[in-house]
């Protein structure tokens, strides 16, 4: 039985976790994590979630017990770096799902990672982890002429842009055409007038609406176009991803995993 700790247990991302705690047979939900000071401290994790028995109410994000497991962080950039830095205090393994960190933060990341065993990964689902190798495989084999643009489209509420994952793809393609990703990659059209270059991963967003999670790698050139999709429908299939990452990270050495080391794709 592995224990779980969420933080941010009351948002989008934080509510579905507890289910898919609730949901797992072989871990169990121990802390519903909230800011310090949160309303919602004290009251039943029931009220939010749709799915599970448990009486288990809200508590403040400082006051993690010690009998936890793993913990799991789907929040912000500066709430992951204090949800981090609790983890380190306490020794306690973390699985990662929060976009939208920068260079610095990364690096910050990867320096606890010498601490706690880290699992981080822009997306927890299974398809988009395969996505992530087949895109390899085209990048590889494809002509040299080959134009290549990520498209994601998420709803209304998400706040970074491109989605972590359409930055993953982009720096898997990068990667397999030995391309330095940051020199490749175009976010913005509207700026300049310019055709598009040989070298060049364009990346293109759309936020509408209830939309999960889609993603799409286009590789076109003269006579034919590949297109790989991704489409999620339900958040759970993130929480269940993440749930199964912090049931393989407990008893881990220190270190950076993502999840294609916890499916066994590397
Ligand atoms: N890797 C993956 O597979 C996936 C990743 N994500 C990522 O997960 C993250 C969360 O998404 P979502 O659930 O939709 O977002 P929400 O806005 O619904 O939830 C954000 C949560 O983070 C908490 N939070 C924000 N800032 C802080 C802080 N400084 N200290 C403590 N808690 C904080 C919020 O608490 P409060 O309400 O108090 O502000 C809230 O509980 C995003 O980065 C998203 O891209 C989402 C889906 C899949
Ligand atoms: O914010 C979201 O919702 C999602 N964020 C992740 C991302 O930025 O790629 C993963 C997923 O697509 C949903």
């Amino acid at each position: 039985m592995t224990k779980i700790a969420i933080f941010g247990a009351n948002g989008r991302m934080g509510k579905v976790l507890c289910e898919a705690c609730l949901i797992s047979n072989d871990s169990e939900l121990v802390a519903a994590l909230v800011r310090q000071e949160h309303a919602l401290i004290g009251s039943e994790v029931t009220h939010l979630i749709s799915q599970g028995k448990t009486a288990l109410t809200y508590t403040g994000e400082s006051d993690l017990v010690n009998d936890v497991d793993v913990a799991i962080d789907f929040t912000l950039p500066l709430g992951m770096k204090k949800h981090l830095s609790l983890a380190i205090e306490r020794k306690l393994p973390i699985v990662i799902g929060t976009t939208g960190l920068t260079a610095q933060d990364m690096a910050e990341l990867k320096a606890a990672a010498k601490h706690i065993p880290i699992v981080f990964s822009r997306n927890f689902s299974v398809g988009i982890n395969i996505l992530e190798n087949l895109v390899k495989v085209a990048a590889q084999t494809l002509n040299e002429d080959v134009d290549i643009e990520v498209f994601e489209a998420h709803h209304r509420h998400k706040v970074d842009a491109p989605s972590g994952t359409a930055l993953m793809i982009g720096e898997a393609i990068a990667e397999a055409k030995g391309w330095e990703h940051e020199q490749v990659a175009r976010y913005d059209r509207t700026t300049e007038e310019q055709a598009k270059a040989q070298n060049e991963i364009g990346y293109s967003v759309l936020r509408a609406g209830d939309i999960v999670g889609e993603h799409t790698a286009y590789f076109a050139t003269m006579g034919e176009r590949l297109e790989l999709t991704h489409k999620a429908t339900s958040r759970l299939t993130f929480a269940t991803g993440a749930v199964r990452a912090a049931k393989w990270l407990r008893n881990k050495p220190n270190g950076l995993y993502d999840m294609q080391d916890v499916l066994g794709l590397k």
